[in-house]
């Protein structure tokens, strides 16, 4: 039994679409234990946002989508599991944040409505108990006069506030997981940390294990303690979040390392960039996903899938040549204007 709180072993989602079968997760293994915030990083198209919602199961099944490998809750596969079961686990033990709260709350009920429902509907508590437990949550996320606020719209909030609202409704169960999907790309930056901190400081209180997806480096460094780095539907490199920092080892997290902006050194320069895009699912190649990319590709990688390796202590790279790499670049100076 996994001893982890969420374990994806060798998961696959695949889709069948018009022009064929694609496989959008190709064998990602991950987890994440109670009390850590996991990073799940990469580009846009890698698969960070379908590993989220196969986790729940959120795809319609039978045909369209079909999943393989193991996504172990608590020891239970959750493939395995009956869809009424599934329903009860999702808001009930695993809760989700997407980025957009305004396309996941309803337009037309209140906010206090909605987390009603959810707490009706999981915890079985009476309506009159569900709105003052509605009101304590509100309260908790940072809502001014939350006896007010339960009862507009979500249209009548601001942004910020309404990501608060989706944090109390994803938090009032008292979940054991919560995946946060890019939750506050749409926020400007102060609103954006208010809302981090608070993601922390309730992660702490609830003791959760909390899978933390984003495009940003700099949130990664200060919110999270791990970090899985994905492309293409596949895990390229695992680390610790300091690891990952002062010493990445595949050639991809190297190029999105550099591509963080830095106020030393000579700011004239261009900042890196990895140059050229992600291949499409429907031509994924049969080496090294990332070869096209990489100016250390050779034979080997054009023609054979690395391999996930660990590398260090905590630490696992899916690359043939990173030693070679590494000796050859040196010790990882952070971002450089290269
Ligand atoms: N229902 C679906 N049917 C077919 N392909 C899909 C489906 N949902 C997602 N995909 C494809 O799966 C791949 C991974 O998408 P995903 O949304 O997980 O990327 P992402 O890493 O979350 O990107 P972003 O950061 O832009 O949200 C993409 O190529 C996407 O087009």
């Amino acid at each position: 039994m996994s001893k982890h709180l969420l374990e994806l072993n060798e998961l696959k989602t695949h889709f069948q679409t018009e022009r064929g079968r694609v496989t959008a997760i190709d064998g990602i293994s991950l987890y994440v234990d109670t009390g850590e915030v996991l990073a799940v990083v990469g580009e846009s198209g890698c698969g960070k946002s379908v590993t989220a919602q196969s986790i729940l199961r959120l795809f319609e099944e039978g045909g369209i989508t079909t999943y393989e490998g193991e996504i172990a809750f608590e020891g239970e596969n959750l493939l395995d599991m009956s869809m009424s079961k599934m329903r009860r686990i999702r808001g009930n033990d695993i809760s989700m944040i997407f980025q957009d709260p305004l396309s996941s709350l309803n337009p037309v009920y209140t906010i206090g409505n909605q987390i009603v429902e959810s707490l009706v509907l999981h915890q079985k508590l009476s309506k009159e108990k569900a709105y003052e437990k509605a009101i304590e949550m509100l309260k908790l996320t940072g809502i001014p006069a939350p006896e007010k606020r339960v009862h507009e719209y979500p249209h009548e909030l601001s942004g910020g506030m309404r990501q608060r609202v989706m944090i109390a409704m994803a938090l009032a169960c008292q979940p054991k997981l919560l995946i946060a999907d890019e939750p506050t790309t749409a926020l400007d930056v102060t609103i954006q940390a208010q809302i981090l901190d608070l993601m922390i400081e309730l992660k702490e209180e609830f003791n959760m294990g909390v899978m933390f997806i984003t495009h940003d480096l700099g949130v990664v460094a200060q919110y999270c303690t791990r970090v899985v780095v994905m492309y293409l539907g596949e895990v390229v490199e695992e680390a610790e979040v300091t690891q990952l920092f002062s010493s990445p080892q595949h050639p991809y997290t190297k190029g999105l390392m550099k591509s963080i902006p830095q106020l030393e050194g000579d700011r004239t320069k261009k900042l890196h960039i990895v140059e050229g895009t992600v291949p499409s699912l429907e031509d994924v190649p049969v080496g090294c996903r990332f070869a096209a990319r990489c100016s250390y590709a050779d034979d080997k990688c054009l023609a054979e899938r690395p391999i996930l390796e660990s590398c260090a202590t905590n630490q696992k790279v899916r690359c043939w040549h990173y030693r070679k790499i590494t000796e050859k670049e040196g010790r990882f100076n952070g971002a450089t204007n290269a």
